[in-house]
């Protein structure tokens, strides 16, 4: 890289890094634009911080910028990890937030109505979407909706020829490459999740995996990629403050960064347009909603799906169900790849299914879903910090009072890990859910990852139903696949910055013998 170019990218870093702590404020309750002030107001109160009792280290009591520092350098994950296990399950990373991997706790966050509540984001599209309403009377009503549309009986019902089509080809477009050289699993993975959500919720599809190859030409699928980084920018820098970047960073890809939420916002009018077609040829998830409605006689639900709940949903949808599937799938190829007997196991399980099985069919299969299960309690893309605002009058964890106004995040990466709950914890084990019905439902649930109450996964069928048939169709049609030459379990360590990512960027798979280092 030229020294033009290395000037250009630190400064970049260092104005992002400036907002960031300048702009930004720290405590849970601080919105974008809030300044420095809430950083020196913390700094002094540090001496008399209420939560000096709970243990962390001692910067912890003055300032977020070590945990803002890990955030952006992307090994959070690591550092929380390093941090209950220094301190134990209750740690304070910040000087307002406490962490906690204990399981009970996660119980009580998660399930437990009015003392814990979603943090209130800043409006990024132009009505909230399910995962940032904070009002419980509001989430209800509009998860009772969406949730209709989104059953495993609705999904297999109305759109697993749909998805599995998306995923053969998928699958196709990868041995094509890896039969002369190398496929990167993870950005296939990546464009058929987009295109499965995509036609879930728009009615139609982009096409983009047979436009994979003009991918830099691609507008919407631009845009795909980089609405959640989009969306996580917005929620931190308020409006003037991205003018202003566009302004001083004249690069197209900073544009295509900042445009993105707008661009998948603005298509929306597709679902709307299909949505209320008269007799409409191309449903979608949302028509899927109104008719489930309909059946269990509540039509009057309709009213309740205006063309603005379409877009702001939509456009979440495309940020919750592409990465997180996309980035799951990776590690599980992964974990079955560098095992060969695993391998060939699965392999033989998967030839043995009738050329025309379904997603039920799956179901039965013991080792495709202990792979799966064990790779959600290793890898889940849902083991990032979840966060909530204690309210009320505060709680008590471990007998130590935990204050109103305070953010508790729930970590269930640690929880995964640990040893009383999952023996030899850091281990994977296809065979460890074998007995799952034994499993006390706690465990089952940790494991599982999807999160926990009112607020957990509502996508979660569609999840595991693209997960099973993915799995089971790229076992069967890939046999003998290896780890491409260079792939190093280093590249595969876990990363989060918005979302959780594998750190090399990549996972290519092969089927050439000679290229196998
Ligand atoms: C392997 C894939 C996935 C994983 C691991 C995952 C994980 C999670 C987790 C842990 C939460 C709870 C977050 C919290 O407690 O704050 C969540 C919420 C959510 N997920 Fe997923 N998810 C996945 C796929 C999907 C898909 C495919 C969709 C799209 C339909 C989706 C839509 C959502 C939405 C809308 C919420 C917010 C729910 C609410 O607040 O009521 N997710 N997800």
């Amino acid at each position: 890289m030229s020294a033009f170019m290395s000037l250009l990218v630190c400064a970049y870093g260092l104005l992002i890094f400036t907002f960031y702590f300048v702009v930004k404020g720290i405590r849970p309750d601080c919105p974008a634009g809030a300044n420095l002030g809430s950083h020196v107001q913390t700094l002094i109160s540090g001496f008399r911080n209420n939560l000096s009792h709970i243990p962390g280290p001692w910067y912890s009591r003055f300032t977020s910028l070590v945990n803002h520092y890990h955030r952006i350098v992307g090994d959070e994950l690591q550092w929380f990890h390093g941090l209950h296990q220094r301190y134990g399950p209750l740690v304070r990373p910040e000087p307002y937030v406490v962490a906690t991997a204990d399981p009970g706790h996660w119980e009580q966050v998660h399930r437990s109505r009015g003392i814990f509540m979603k943090i209130e984001f800043p409006l990024i599209v132009p009505e909230k979407f399910l995962f940032t309403l904070t009002d419980p009377h509001e989430h209800r009503i509009r998860r009772r909706l969406l949730a209709r549309g989104l059953t495993l009986d609705t999904l297999r019902r109305n759109w697993e020829p749909a998805i599995r089509a998306k995923v053969e080809l998928a699958v196709r477009c990868i041995k094509g490459e890896a039969t002369s050289g190398v496929a990167n699993v993870s950005r296939w993975w990546y464009i058929m999740a987009s295109d499965v959500i995509s036609l879930l919720s728009f009615g139609e599809s982009f096409d983009m995996l047979e436009k994979a190859d003009l991918k830099e030409n691609d507008e919407f699928l631009t845009a795909l990629q980089f609405v959640g980084f989009s969306m996580a920018l917005q929620w931190l820098f308020p409006g003037p403050v991205l003018r202003l970047l566009k302004l001083v960073l004249p690069f197209q890809t900073v544009h295509d960064i900042i445009n993105a939420s707008n661009l998948v916002f603005a298509r929306g009018s597709i679902a709307i347009r299909n949505l209320r077609a008269v007799n409409s040829e191309k449903p979608n998830l949302f028509s899927d909603m109104l008719a489930e409605a309909d059946k269990a006689g509540e039509g009057g639900e309709k009213s309740k799906l205006t063309d603005e709940t379409v877009r702001s949903e939509v456009a979440e949808f495309l940020v919750a169900g592409a990465d997180t599937t996309a980035v799951m799938l990776t590690y599980i190829v992964w974990e079955v790849l560098r095992q060969p007997s695993l391998r060939s196991r699965l392999e033989a399980e998967v030839a043995a299914l009738p050329p025309d099985f379904n997603d039920t069919d799956l179901l039965a299969l013991p080792l495709l879903n202990g792979v799966i299960a064990e790779s959600l309690r290793l890898h889940s893309t849902g083991s990032s910090p979840a966060s909530r605002v204690v309210v009320q009058d505060g709680v008590t964890f471990n007998s130590l009072p935990i204050p109103a106004g305070t953010q508790v995040q729930t970590f269930t990466y640690s929880m995964a890990r640990d040893n009383a709950l999952f023996p030899d914890g850091e281990r994977f084990d296809e065979t460890r859910f074998d007995d799952e019905k034994q499993m006390p439902d706690l465990q089952r649930r940790i494991a599982a990852n999807f999160g926990s109450g009112s607020r957990s996964c509502v996508g979660v069928a569609l999840a595991r139903m693209e997960l099973r048939l993915t799995t089971a169709l790229f076992f069967r049609e890939m046999r003998g696949a290896r780890l491409g030459p260079g792939m190093t379990d280093d590249m595969m360590e876990m990363r989060l910055r918005c979302f959780i990512y594998p750190k090399g960027g990549k996972c290519d798979v092969t089927l050439v013998d000679k290229m196998v280092q």
